[in-house]
């Protein structure tokens, strides 16, 4: 895809997110991998008032073209694609469920065998700090190594793939677990969890197990 087509891409997959319940107002930012970068939403700005052109390139040293200004959120993003080469899209949101565990300050743990979608036992949750910091984006670099989603202490989630319709597959994935997980914390009943053999297992099949589709 060319630059155009790709932002184009990234302003569809905020206005899915949003349509999926996602999302609210400007929380939440998107990017892919782009030459030596990658193109992001523009920091504070409505998805729907989004065109082409406002998405920013940013390069790997964080430079950003002239005349925009990138997401807050551009030194964590750039973060998850120094992490990890397999990845090429970004989706952050602040959705109800995922940022109501992340409140608790707690990962979500093997309460069903769709935990394994991030590529480990649990999602886990990274320590706060302020958003649109280094510190931020040094926690998400670490998280990001163990699992392709992770909740962000007080604030939402991050998801990783291969492209934005998996990317925003996997957010979407993330935030039934954690609706679960909060009507399953709000029985004040003990929580079984799957055994770790079990999840191994798991693991494995996941593997070769995938979204079958790819990009358009
Ligand atoms: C304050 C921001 O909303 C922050 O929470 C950030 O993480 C976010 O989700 C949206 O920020 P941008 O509009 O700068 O991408
Ligand atoms: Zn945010």
């Amino acid at each position: 895809m060319n630059r155009k087509e790709l932002s184009r891409k990234i302003i569809d997959t905020c206005l899915e997110m949003t349509r999926l319940g996602l999302n609210q107002g400007t929380a939440g930012n998107v990017s892919v991998r782009y030459q030596d970068g990658m193109l992001i939403t523009p920091t504070g700005t409505p998805y729907e008032l989004m065109t082409e052109d406002s998405i920013v390139y940013v390069d790997k040293n964080g430079k950003h073209e002239e005349g925009k200004l990138p997401s807050s959120e551009w030194h964590f993003h750039l973060a998850v694609y120094e992490a990890r080469a397999d990845v090429d899209a970004v989706v952050h949101n602040h959705a109800m469920n995922c940022a109501a565990v992340s409140i608790l300050e707690k990962a979500i743990p093997p309460i069903h065998y769709m935990i394994a979608v991030g590529g480990t036992d649990h999602i886990p949750c990274v320590p706060y700090a302020t958003f649109g910091t280094h510190k931020l984006a040094e926690y998400v670099k670490e998280g990001i190594k163990e699992s392709k989603a992770i909740l962000l202490a007080h604030h939402g989630l991050i998801a990783a793939e291969k492209n934005l319709d998996k990317a925003l597959w996997l957010a979407h994935e993330v935030e039934v677990l954690a609706e679960w997980y909060i009507k399953l914390l709000s029985t004040n009943q003990p929580i079984p969890l799957l055994p770790k053999e079990e999840m191994a297992v798991v693991l494995e099949k996941f593997k070769s197990y995938g979204l079958r589709i790819e990009e358009k």
